[in-house]
């Protein structure tokens, strides 16, 4: 059969075109004279996290400006009028080698910008990024290795860069799993100590008198099983660093009050010691605990409750930030997918749900779920693999979200019915037959609500 011939069977209307495109793992991407972006394929989903609605329509710059990729490579072509292939990287840390065509029109102006990209390695989520040589201040990843499109994230990310260049004791609360540690990395790597250590201490994973002499070391013989040459404790290893004490909360009173004489005094004593030993650090505590309430029932010093709250950050649980949900999800399954050495893809519907899940232990759980899905599914992670409980949950979630304004109401309804149609009759001919309306908007309907349909 020739090419030809082949093509002709398939009956390759824009539809099964636009099908095709979107099977390709590059991205591709075409823009107008005007820089406006005129098509995009669903690879920008993995790319970055956008949908293609938010990304269709919008200008070029907007989309460098909030930071999704840099460097520009647009302003370049437009320029030389000749075709450009440069790396680029993505706000998911996707790094991707970009090629970039001028289509010119007979007066050598330039009416269409074609681009292709393609992955060139792994992406480097929560890993302090190398700057690009080609990087340029303006188009800087302004959050640097935390990875957001929530804008109150955004606004707290911009306020711990703040509180970085101060020398102040920290507090950051919230949630477990909501990247309270990775935040306090952050806050370190963005002060004047970054280039001093950042040690950390799990107060809730480890007992009482071991935390003792880990954190503040001990003299030669100092009790029975302790080495003959003594240890130096966290403390004084992270001189001229960061100490990040982790579950504050699960701190024991007495260890409260050694901690308190180091923030006040910069001071302590190592076990079985009599001198005092004199240290540069700064504290950053974190906790999942109501410290307010600890302080009431006379768990939590009320002193040093107020010397480490001189500044705190509350960190959003991640069901308050529903639009980081999918772009964390195509993060980890990028990253699992290599490190297991697999291609596992997920389906919308999946998605979907995923992203009305409450997540009640947030980016950990969200994280190690993913893990679980590339290893344990087939070759596209669905609905029928998530745990059951989360299934339903999801489910209810989706269900309760039903329309509050009338336009909404009929949108759903819109894409309800063309959705039905398709699955039964297969071609916006026949769907435009079966709901009245023309062929054309038919296609479009279906391009808009039935794109995971068009895959099957
Ligand atoms: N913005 C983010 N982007 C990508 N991964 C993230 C982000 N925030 C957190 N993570 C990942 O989620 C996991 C949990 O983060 P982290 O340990 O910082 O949370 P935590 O609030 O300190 O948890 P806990 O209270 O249990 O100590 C880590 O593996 C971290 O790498």
């Amino acid at each position: 059969m020739t090419l030809s011939n082949f093509l002709t069977d398939l009956d390759l209307n824009m539809e099964t075109l636009i099908n095709i495109l979107d099977y390709s793992s590059d991205e591709i991407f075409v823009l107008d004279k005007n820089k406006k972006i005129i098509y995009v394929n669903d690879a920008c989903k993995k790319h970055y996290g956008l949908n293609k609605e938010d990304v269709l329509g919008k200008i070029s710059l907007e989309l460098v400006d909030k930071g999704y990729w840099y460097p520009s490579i647009f302003p370049d072509v437009l320029d030389r009028k000749e075709p450009i292939t440069m790396k680029q990287t993505t706000i998911l840390g996707a790094e991707l080698l970009t090629s970039v065509v001028p289509i010119l029109n007979d007066k050598k102006e330039v009416e269409l910008i074609v681009t292709t990209a393609r992955e060139l390695q792994s992406y480097k989520m929560l890993k302090a990024k190398e700057k690009d040589a080609h990087q340029s201040k303006e188009t800087e990843d302004p959050f640097g290795s935390i990875m957001t499109n929530n804008e109150k994230m955004k606004d707290l990310l911009k306020f711990a860069k703040k509180v970085a260049a101060a020398n102040s004791t920290l507090l950051i609360l919230g949630e477990s799993g909501t990247g309270k540690s990775i935040l306090a990395q952050y806050i370190h790597e963005n002060g004047s100590r970054k280039n001093g250590p950042f040690l950390t201490i799990n107060c809730a994973a480890i007992p009482a008198d071991l935390m003792e002499s880990e954190l503040f070391g001990y003299t030669p013989g100092s009790f029975t099983n302790a080495s003959r040459f003594g240890k130096k404790g966290i403390l004084e290893c992270a001189d001229g660093g960061t100490v990040f004490l982790d579950e504050i909360g699960d701190m024991p009173l007495p260890l409260q009050a050694k901690i308190l004489q180091v923030i006040q005094e910069k001071t302590f004593i190592p076990i079985g010691g009599n001198k005092e030993k004199q240290v540069d650090i700064r504290i950053i505590a974190a906790t999942n605990k109501d410290l307010n309430k600890m302080v009431k029932s006379k768990t939590f010093r009320e002193d040093l409750y107020y010397r480490l709250n001189v500044v705190d950050i509350q960190m959003p649980p991640l069901r308050e930030r529903q639009e980081d949900i999918i772009p964390l999800i195509y993060n980890f399954l990028y990253k699992f997918n290599r490190i297991h050495e697999m291609n596992k893809l997920i389906s919308k519907d999946c998605l979907e749900l995923l992203s009305h899940y409450s997540w009640p232990g947030n980016i950990r759980q969200l994280e190690n779920l993913i893990e679980r899905l590339v290893i344990v599914s087939d070759d596209v992670i669905d609905i029928d693999d998530l745990p059951e409980g989360m299934y339903n949950q999801g489910l209810l979630q989706m269900e309760n979200t039903a329309p509050t304004s009338l336009n909404q109401a009929i949108e759903s309804a819109k894409k309800e019915m063309v959705r039905k149609s398709y699955k039964v009759n297969k071609s916006s001919r026949r769907v435009a037959k079966d709901l009245q309306i023309s062929q054309t908007y038919a296609a479009k309907l279906i391009r808009e609500y039935c794109q995971d349909l068009l895959k099957d």
